[in-house]
Order: structure tokens, then sequence, then C-alpha cells
């Protein structure tokens, strides 16, 4: 790997008597697009809060580009090109899509929010091109409460884009989607992280997102990392396997033919 984008060196994080992670390490190299998958409770969202500075950790170090932002302030991450996406998609609802946008712009280049009534000529050229570069443009002047939900995801993806990030936490990025919606706004991101050489690493329970879009897969399980690796290795590895389809349903698995792919999990 060319020098990473995102340096997670052994982490530690406890809550009370729960080791949320151990000696968790990996990379994400600029352009590639990473899953972190494991069952409910594995440590991904733990994960996600440490490298984006909402939580610190007991022990370990998180690099940007080589430099040290353990334990820094989420905002300040946020300004060194950490975005991030939610689950649930998060844009103002009674404003445009096109406001919308212009004000990440705005927050990005630190604009002060009470000169909104001017504001909405700011930025719009590049607004634009952000809508573009999700196949939004269409949209720009329609208010995002009246969007459907897929329309609204590719929106939120503009609106991390405003902020140049260097890398994308993605949580659940297709959740709430129909599959059809899922595989095209997966394939956008992807097409969009590796134009704009931007490491994405996104969680995910539907197992066609994780296998048809990761270039690599890191699996947790109880806070350790079990697997990492390209996506058919990690799919065939028995302790992966063991982990979401459990021994004996594994057994049964291996004794047909051929496997089938894993459901949603
Ligand atoms: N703030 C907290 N206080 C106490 N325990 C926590 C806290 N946050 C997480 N945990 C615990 O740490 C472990 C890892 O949780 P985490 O939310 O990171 O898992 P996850 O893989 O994101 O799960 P899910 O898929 O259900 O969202 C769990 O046992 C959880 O109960």
């Amino acid at each position: 790997m060319t020098s990473p984008v995102l340096e997670v060196s052994r982490i530690r994080k406890v809550f009370g008597g729960v080791v949320a992670l151990e000696e968790v390490s990996f990379a994400v190299a600029a352009g590639e697009m990473v899953a972190l998958i494991g069952p409910n409770g594995a440590g991904k969202s733990t994960c996600f809060n440490v490298v984006n500075g909402q939580l610190r950790p007991d022990e370990g170090h998180v690099a940007l580009h080589g430099r040290a932002i353990t334990g820094l302030p989420a905002r300040k991450i946020w300004r060194l090109g950490v975005g991030r996406t939610f689950q649930v998609a998060a844009t103002f609802a009674s404003m445009t899509v096109m406001e919308n946008v212009q004000m990440a712009l705005l927050s990005r280049r630190r604009r002060l929010l009470s000169l909104w009534p001017r504001a909405t000529r700011l930025y719009r050229g590049e607004a634009l091109e952000l809508l573009e570069r999700v196949g939004a443009a269409d949209l720009a002047d329609r208010p995002c409460g009246q969007l459907a939900y897929g329309d609204v995801k590719r929106i939120e993806l503009a609106i991390a884009l405003a902020n140049e990030p260097a890398l994308l936490l993605m949580d659940e990025p297709t959740a709430g989607m129909a599959p059809g919606e899922r595989a095209e706004l997966m394939a956008l991101t992807a097409a969009i992280a590796r134009e704009g050489r931007i490491a994405v690493l996104f969680t995910e329970h539907d197992m066609d997102v994780v296998f048809g879009h990761a270039d690599r897969v890191l699996v947790l399980d109880r806070g350790h990392l079990i697997a990492a690796g390209e996506a058919d290795t990690v799919r065939n590895d028995p302790r992966v396997r063991e982990v979401y389809l459990g021994p004996e349903t594994l057994a049964a698995d291996e004794a047909e033919a051929d496997a089938p792919g894993w459901a949603a999990c």
C-alpha cells in the first residue's frame, strides 16, 4: 500500500468492564473502499468514534496522512479532512438541496451563518458542481424534505464532499434503501472515492453491499480484528463464517457445494 490516508494502530477502548476495542490496527489508502463489519456490539461504532475524535482511545494511535490525530477534538479532526455520514441521513428538510450544500460549503470556509440571507448567492457554482458529482443537479431547487430517501442519501454525500474529505467514514450508508438503490449509491461512492483519491471506511450489515463494493473487508468480533483482506478471502475465512453463521450452520453450509452469499447480517 502506498502511504495510507488513515492509520489506526493498536487501539484499545474499554467502557467499564466492556472491552469495546482491543489491539485494533488497520490502514486505508487513498481511493480505497474498506468495509468494517462485525456482529452487533463488535466495536464498529466505537472504532468510528475513535477515528473522528468523538472518543479518546485508552491506548493506541490514529494518524491521518502520517499526522497524529489521536484524541484531538472532533471538530479539529473534521477540519483536517475526516468526514462522516450517518445511518439516518441528516439534511435540513425545509431548505432546498442547493441551500443544504451551500450551507456545508459555508461551514467549511468558516463563514458566519448570520450572513445567510446574502450567503444564498455564495458558492452556487461549487454547490452545483458537487450536486453534479452525485448526479443530483436536477434536484437543486427542491426542498430536501420532499425528496425520496435514496435522493437524500446522495445529497448527504454531496454535503460530506463539501468538506473536501481525505477520509470519509460512512455509517451504514445504505440503511433504509431499496436493494437497487443500494448498489447505485455504493457504485457512485466508489467512483467518487477513486476519482477524488478519497479513502472510504464504511460499516454495513448488507453483505451484498460489502462484498460487491469493498476493495477490502475488516472484520471485528467482540472488539478484536479477526480478519482483514480482499472480499473473497474474508468471505471464505472460517473464523468469519463462524462468527456470522454460527458453528452449526457453518457445518451444514460447508456441506453444500456452492455456499450461498450471506444475506443481511
Ligand atoms: N458509551 C458506552 N458506554 C458503555 N458501553 C458502550 C458504550 N459504547 C459502546 N459500548 C459497548 O461497547 C461494545 C461495542 O459497541 P459498538 O456500538 O461499538 O458496537 P457496533 O459494532 O457498532 O454495534 P452495532 O452494530 O450494534 O451498532 C458493546 O458491547 C457496547 O455495548
